[in-house]
Formats: C-alpha cells, structure tokens, sequence
C-alpha cells in the first residue's frame, strides 16, 4: 500500500494565507504513524485534504491500494437517542460481530451498552465512536485526536490491540501527546509549518508492540529527535 503527497498546497476560501505549500509525503508501509506538530500547523486540514473532506487543494494524491480511507474526529457527532447495543449492531456487517464484541471488550466499555449515547462520559463517546470505525472496511483510517479524552492507560492499551489486531492496515493518528507517538508510532510525520522548510520532517518511532519491553534510554531519544522536529 501507498499514500503519496506530491506537492500540495491549500489556503481555505476566503483567506489569503496558505496552510501549506508543495507539502509531500509518502506512507509505504502498513502499521500506526503519527502526524505531529504544534496546535495550527495544519494536521486536522491535511487530514480531510487525504481523506477527501477536502477537495479544492492544489497538488496531487496517489494511492496505491488504499481504496476506502476512513478519518474520525474527536468530537464527532454520535445520535444520542440511539441505545448503544442496538446501534452497534444495526452498522456492525454480520462477518464483523465477533470483531465488535471483542472491540467493546478490549476497550472496556461492556457496561455501557444498554445506554444512550447521550449518557456517556466523554472519553466513553470517543471509544464507542473509534469502534464504529474499525468495524467498518478501511485500508486507511484517519484518527484525529479520536482518544483525547481517554486516559493515558487505557489509550495505549487500546492502541496496541488495535495494532495486534489490524497488522495489515494503515493508520494515521493525529496526537499532541509526544510521549505515546514516540513509543507506539512506526513513523511520526512532524508538521512544523508554513513558515519552516522543510514544512515537513519525518522521525522514525519505536512502534511498541503488545508485551514487547520499552527502552526508556530510546523513547527519551525519540522524543527530544521529535521535538527538534517540531
Ligand atoms: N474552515 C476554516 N476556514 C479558514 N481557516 C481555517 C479553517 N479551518 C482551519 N483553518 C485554519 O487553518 C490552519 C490549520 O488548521 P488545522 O485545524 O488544520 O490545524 P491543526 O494542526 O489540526 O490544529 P489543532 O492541533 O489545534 O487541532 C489554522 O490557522 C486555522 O485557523
């Protein structure tokens, strides 16, 4: 699979100043990438610029199978009327069920499937919706800060089931959290801006997998080559 940035540049209608310009990138590889950099820099734009959210941007995308790509936010919308059990399984295809079932296991959230979506807490919205996600068919899924509000514990332990999981796939996880990139992402691509050059740097992570032992030495590495980065 590849995804390939060529050169793209985008200024919202309306504004004068550009996001970005003859921004590239090139993911080659299945596996858990970030995309990192300061509040503003543009991760959330380049997101829907890939995931086709976007579509007045000059430049040129190239995929190579990558044909459904998926990108969920944070603060998506969830119908709140809606009971969650029965929600679940009204989207969920019948071949993917015992993927659900295990998804609400894994993230802790079998309590709360008789309730509504609007009796969640926040961090419990974001799970069930990352869930919605992943039991969908995707070869690439954006995740925009889909875990802020989510604790550090359970955020990672989420990550790598997701990783242990969907080894094939592809995923592009925007996070502020410089500590859980470094550990649990292949690459992390650092957006550092319109007035840097390059506006784009690439810093290899440690990409932790279930029951492997983090070596504190290299995660303070990769965090100080990220923040360089930045
Ligand atoms: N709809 C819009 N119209 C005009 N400008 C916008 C719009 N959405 C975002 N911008 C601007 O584009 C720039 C990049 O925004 P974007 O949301 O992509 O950044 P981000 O890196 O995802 O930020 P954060 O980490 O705070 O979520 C910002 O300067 C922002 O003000």
């Amino acid at each position: 699979m590849i995804l390939e940035s060529c050169n793209i540049s985008y200024k919202y209608p309306g504004t004068d100043n550009f996001v970005f310009q003859d921004l590239s990138l090139r993911l080659a590889k299945p596996g858990f990438n970030a995309l990192f950099g300061p509040s503003g820099v543009g991760k959330t734009s380049f997101a829907k610029i890939i995931s086709g959210n976007i579509k007045d941007f000059s430049g040129e995308l190239k995929f190579e199978n990558i044909k459904n790509i998926a990108y969920t936010y944070n603060l998506e919308r969830l119908p709140g009327w809606s009971a969650i059990a029965a929600h679940l399984d009204k989207i969920t295809p019948d071949e993917k069920q015992d993927i659900k079932q295990e998804l609400v296991s894994i993230f802790g959230l079998e309590e709360c499937m008789d309730h509504r979506f609007s009796q969640l807490s926040l961090g419990q919205k974001n799970r069930i919706n990352l869930i919605r996600y992943l039991v969908q068919d995707f070869d690439l899924l954006i995740l925009d800060e889909s875990l802020a509000n989510v604790d550090e514990l359970t955020r990672e332990n989420i990550i790598l089931r997701i990783k242990d999981m969907f080894p094939h796939t592809c995923f592009l996880y925007i996070s502020h959290n410089v500590v859980e990139v470094s550990k649990l992402c292949r690459q992390i691509f650092v957006l550092r801006g319109i007035n840097k050059t390059p506006q784009l740097k690439i810093v290899q992570g440690l990409d932790l997998k279930t029951g492997e032992k983090l070596e504190r030495s290299k995660l303070d590495i990769t965090m100080l080559e990220i923040m360089n980065a930045a």
